[in-house]
């Protein structure tokens, strides 16, 4: 059985490439990046450490990578492969579609029968949104032979991932906990076996949704406001109580929206918040908030981790004083290195914050605009985040 994954990155190994491997895969990465291509096919293996107090190592073997660049193989690749997968970041899912385009209209010539494409990235409704860029690449018969042979089952994907370049090489990082979740209703290929510890599951919209608005939600807030204080790691900022409580109550807020939509009961959101944030905690991890805090423009849109759960809780009539004060966070996060981090700061500074607002959450009603405006002219005046939470 072979496996084509795009995105050799953190979650590719730490997550994707380590359940396929466990599950018999033949796997095979694809990669923009030529250094992480060479790396792999050097040694067919990368290394992955556990960030748990053994610190335990495992080989993941054997591997393959290919270049983006190198067209015709990945289309034989696509061809030949018995599952196709994406880590590669939500904003780049637009950039594999051609090249998957190709590959699955070769394979569908070539009676290749049944295959799922799985897109695992942070966002509702991953696969689905490739499967859109598909579309833009293919005619509309060739999109209908496609939706008749390619499922594309969406996913939920969690785990902290993070690598670190060593003498040795460049080492990913894994804290113990995972999850994979896959909408067994979107798959096609009945052939395929179970992957090893994923879980499937009949409707994903509440997981999908308690992952991004639960713990992205409560990365990013913790993330940006480390920024505001002027912490590096989630870790060194959770060991701020004041950052710990903002955290707790905002994630205690977004809470309320799973247990209005769902058959989510209080108790067990709590127990997932409580069991989030002791994740962050984890001692043994080192983790940047430059990653965690990275492409805001991203994290605030609309239908978005910081947004969204605001937005609804506020047009229900619930509590938002927290979400309200994370998504001010946001608009003042700068990393030279972070285009959109840029972008946000430089539209602030030409348009000003309520212009900013506006633009980058989409958010329409001006009471909640204000809101979120006054949180971040108190932040911006040095208040302490125990004040908002005091409001
Ligand atoms: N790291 C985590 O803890 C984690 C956990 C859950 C979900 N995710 C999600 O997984 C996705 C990947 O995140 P990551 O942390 O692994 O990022 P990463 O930057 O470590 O990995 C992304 C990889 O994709 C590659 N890539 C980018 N564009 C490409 C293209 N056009 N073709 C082929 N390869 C391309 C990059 O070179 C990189 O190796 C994101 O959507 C992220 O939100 C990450
Ligand atoms: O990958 P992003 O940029 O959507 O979000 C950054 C982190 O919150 C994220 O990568 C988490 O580490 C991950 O989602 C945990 O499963």
């Amino acid at each position: 059985m072979k496996a084509l994954h795009f995105g050799a990155g953190n979650i590719g190994k730490g997550l994707i490439g380590y359940l396929l491997n466990k599950s018999g895969f033949d796997l095979c990465f694809v990669d923009v990046n030529e250094d992480s291509v060479n790396r792999m096919n050097r040694s067919n293996n990368y290394s992955l450490e556990l960030l748990d107090e053994n610190q335990t190592v495992e080989v993941i073997s054997p591997v393959c990578a290919l270049h983006s660049s190198a067209q015709e193989k990945v289309v034989e690749a696509i061809v030949e492969a018995d599952l196709i997968t994406t880590s590669v970041g939500a904003d780049n899912l637009s950039k594999v579609a051609p090249v998957i385009s190709k590959g699955l209209l070769k394979r569908i010539q070539s009676d290749k029968g049944n295959v799922d494409v799985i897109a695992n990235e942070n966002m509702i409704n991953a696969s689905s949104k490739l499967k859109d860029e598909i579309r833009r690449n293919v005619s509309e018969n060739e999109m209908d032979t496609i939706e008749s042979t390619v499922g594309f089952p969406n996913s939920a994907i969690d785990r902290l991932s993070l690598s670190e370049k060593r003498s040795e090489g460049e080492v990913t990082l894994v804290e113990p906990y995972y999850e994979w979740m896959i909408e067994k209703q979107g798959m096609l290929n009945s052939d395929l076996p179970s992957i090893e510890n994923a879980t499937y599951v009949d409707s994903l919209k509440p997981y999908i949704e308690r992952k991004l608005y639960i713990v992205n939600l409560g990365h990013a807030a913790t993330a940006y406001t480390a920024f505001l204080k002027g912490y590096s790691t989630i870790q060194s900022a959770l060991e701020n109580p004041e950052i710990e409580k903002f955290l707790r109550e905002t994630l205690n807020e977004s809470a309320r929206y799973f247990t209005h939509h769902y058959d989510f009961e209080s108790e067990e959101m709590s127990e997932f918040i409580e069991k989030t944030i002791a994740r962050f905690k984890n001692a043994n991890i080192s983790d940047d908030i430059l990653r965690v805090g990275r492409s805001p423009i991203r994290k605030l849109g609309f239908d978005e981790r910081l947004t969204k759960p605001t937005r609804v809780l506020f047009e229900l009539g619930l509590p938002v004083e927290r979400l309200t004060a994370a998504v001010a966070t946001a608009f003042f996060f700068h990393n030279p290195d972070d285009k959109e981090s840029v972008t946000i700061q430089s539209y602030i500074r030409e348009q000003g914050i309520e212009q900013a607002i506006a633009h980058f959450t989409e958010i329409e009603d001006a009471t909640l605009q204000s809101k979120i405006k006054d949180h971040y002219s108190r932040l911006k005046e040095n208040d302490s985040l125990l004040t908002i939470n005091e409001r």
